[in-house]
C-alpha cells in the first residue's frame, strides 16, 4: 500500500532559523503513528508542512499521492491545531453544524462526531464555557467531521485527564482500524508505546523511525523515553 505521507528532503526556515533540516520520512496508511520531541524540535513546523499551511524552504511533501496542500485534499485530510479553532460564543452543536456546512458533509455527522469524542451531554452548551480539555475535544470533533483519510493531530491530549487519554487513543486506535491514518504529535513520551510506529525528532532532524519495541530493543532499554535519551546521547558521542 503506498504510503499516506511521504517527504523528501524538507527544510524549512523560519524567522532565519533552520527548523527542519532535510528531512525524509514516509507515513504508513491506516496505523496510528506518533510525531514524538521535545518542546521547539520542529513537530508543529512538519505537521503545518504535511497539511499544506507552512511555506517550505525546500523539499516535497507528498500526501495522499498530491502535493501538500493541494485542492484535491481538503476533505481528505483533517487537521486539529494545538490551539482550539471553533468559536467561543458559539454551542457545541452549532460549531459543528456549522463547520459541516461549510465541509459540505450531512447534518447526521454532528451526532457522529460529538459522541466519538465523548460530549453527547455538552451539544448546546457554549463552547467558551467549557474546560480547555473540552473544548480541544470540541475542536478534534471537527477534524473527524468529513471522515478525512489522513487525520493530523497536533498535542490532542494535551490538559486531559488520564482517562480521557486513554478514552482519546483508544478512539485513534480504532479509527486506524477502519483505514484512517492517524498522525499525532506529542511530547508526552508514555504515550509512544500507544502507536504503531514512532518517529522521535530532535533540533529538525529525525532521530528514530520504527515501531516502539524496535525502537526499545535497539536502544537495549524497557521505555521509549530511555530509549530517546540513549539516542541522544548516541549522537553526542
Ligand atoms: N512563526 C514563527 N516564526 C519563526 N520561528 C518560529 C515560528 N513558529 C515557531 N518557530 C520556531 O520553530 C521551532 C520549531 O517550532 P515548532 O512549533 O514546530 O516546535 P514543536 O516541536 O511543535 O514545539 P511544541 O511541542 O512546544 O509545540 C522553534 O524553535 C520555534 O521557536
Amino acid at each position: 500500500m503506498p504510503a499516506a505521507v511521504d517527504l523528501s528532503a524538507l527544510t524549512v526556515v523560519r524567522g532565519g532559523r533552520r527548523v527542519l533540516s532535510e528531512l525524509d520520512l514516509t507515513v504508513p496508511t491506516g496505523q496510528v503513528t506518533g510525531l514524538l520531541g521535545p518542546s521547539g524540535c520542529g513537530k508543529s513546523t512538519l505537521l503545518r508542512a504535511i497539511v499544506g499551511v507552512q511555506r517550505i524552504t525546500s523539499g516535497t511533501v507528498r500526501v495522499l499521492g498530491a502535493p501538500a496542500g493541494s485542492r484535491e485534499l481538503r476533505s481528505r485530510v483533517g487537521y486539529m491545531t494545538q490551539s482550539p479553532s471553533v468559536y467561543a460564543d458559539l454551542s457545541v452543536d452549532e460549531n459543528l453544524g456549522f463547520f459541516a456546512r461549510v465541509l459540505g458533509v450531512g447534518p447526521d455527522a454532528v451526532a457522529r462526531v460529538r459522541s466519538a469524542v465523548d460530549l453527547d451531554e455538552f451539544g448546546s452548551q457554549v463552547v467558551g464555557r467549557l474546560s480547555g480539555g473540552q473544548r480541544s475535544r470540541v475542536s478534534l470533533a471537527v477534524a473527524l467531521l468529513a471522515e478525512p483519510e489522513l487525520l493530523v493531530l497536533d498535542e490532542p491530549t494535551v490538559g486531559l485527564d488520564p482517562v480521557l487519554r486513554v478514552s482519546l487513543w483508544a478512539l485513534f486506535a480504532r479509527l486506524a482500524q477502519g483505514g484512517t491514518t492517524v498522525l499525532v504529535s506529542s511530547h508526552v513520551m508514555d504515550e509512544a508505546e500507544r502507536c504503531d510506529r514512532l518517529l522521535l525528532m530532535r533540533d529538525g532532524r529525525l532521530i528514530a523511525d520504527d515501531t516502539p519495541a524496535a525502537i526499545k530493543r535497539a536502544a537495549g532499554v524497557g521505555d521509549v523515553e530511555s530509549a530517546f535519551l540513549a539516542l541522544v546521547e548516541q549522537e553526542a558521542r
